[in-house]
């Protein structure tokens, strides 16, 4: 059992047109930075032409400045057109949570930060609805209730972008928010807001999808994390599991079935979210678990 100190990691993703000799003049440009490489995880699409890399790093010696880092990287990644990020890995994502009626989700996600098991920092919860508030206040957490209804949806957009400012948020969480965000909110929050869709898509979008599955007699629901776009449970898919159903069970049953399958996916999409391990890629992702 090795007692070496754990050195700070940094997580380097990039994504660009396909061309050989990509992964050299990255792990070239690490060395040469004194990096050593703990993982590395690519993927080259050949649909799209695009070619994406996740290197998790850390520094022998000591760690350098992020800034100073990315600016001596600029000029590897404007020879291959790089879209590239360099993040501490300890840094946590900066959270807001959205929440209707059900907390199920919710809960797990506030537990899961509670524990350290998710690096997420919740200084925000905001429901259409006032159930959640206790939940919420009982971990210490702001919540902020703000009203809906389809004549006030654009005031309650803009209070709600207000505390994505004001806290500086990176990462929205749908976990069972039940309002449709308008293009507009979509659109500001492309490829950083996450929702849970309680069944295993595309099958039963929209609204009760066990009821629909239920009515359909299906062997198998499921559930679907995904992110927010303006077309409504067709943003790009980024986790899905399933459970078993059968002819002996309501659509209640199949509610109590799916919460734990709804948590455990949401769970996971924000996980690897926040590890920098998902790169969305057309109406598709690119997940590096
Ligand atoms: N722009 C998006 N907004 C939301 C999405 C999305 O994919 N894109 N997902 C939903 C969550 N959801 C299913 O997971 C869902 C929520 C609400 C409804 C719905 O039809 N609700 C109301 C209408 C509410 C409104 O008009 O705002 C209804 O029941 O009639 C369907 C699916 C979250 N938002």
């Amino acid at each position: 059992m090795t007692d070496r100190p754990l050195r700070p990691e940094f997580v380097m993703t990039l994504s660009c047109p396909d061309a050989p000799g990509l992964v050299f003049a990255i792990t070239g440009f690490l060395r040469e930075y004194g990096a050593n490489i703990l993982d590395l995880q690519q993927h080259s699409d050949r649909s799209s032409g695009r070619f994406f890399i996740r290197v998790q790093i850390e520094f022998l010696d000591a760690a350098p400045e992020l800034a100073s880092m990315r600016a001596a990287f600029a000029s590897v990644a404007a020879s291959y057109d790089m879209d590239y990020s360099i993040t501490d890995a300890a840094t946590p994502a900066r959270t807001l949570i959205l929440v209707s009626k059900f907390g199920h989700c919710l809960n797990d996600l506030l537990f899961r930060h509670r524990n350290g098991t998710l690096n997420i920092d919740v200084p925000v919860v905001v429901s259409n609805h006032e159930d959640m508030r206790a939940m919420v206040e009982s971990y210490g957490i702001a919540f902020e209730h703000i009203p809906v209804t389809k004549d006030t949806k654009a005031q309650a957009e803009a209070a709600m972008f207000a505390l994505v400012e004001k806290y500086d948020v990176e990462l929205v969480v749908l976990a069972r928010y039940m309002q449709i965000l308008s293009a507009e909110a979509s659109a500001r929050l492309a490829g950083r807001a996450i929702n849970i869709h309680h069944s295993f898509l595309p099958s039963f979008k929209g609204a009760k999808p066990y009821h629909q599955a239920h009515d359909r007699g299906v062997k198998i629901i499921g559930a679907t994390a995904h992110y927010v776009s303006d077309v409504l449970d067709e943003g790009p898919i980024i986790e899905q599991d399933v459970a078993r159903a059968d002819h002996g069970m309501t659509p209640e049953d199949l509610v109590a079935v799916g919460r734990d399958v709804e948590t455990q996916v949401l769970a996971r999409a924000v996980k690897w979210h926040c590890e920098h391990r998902i790169f969305v890629n057309g109406h598709r992702t690119v997940v590096f678990r």
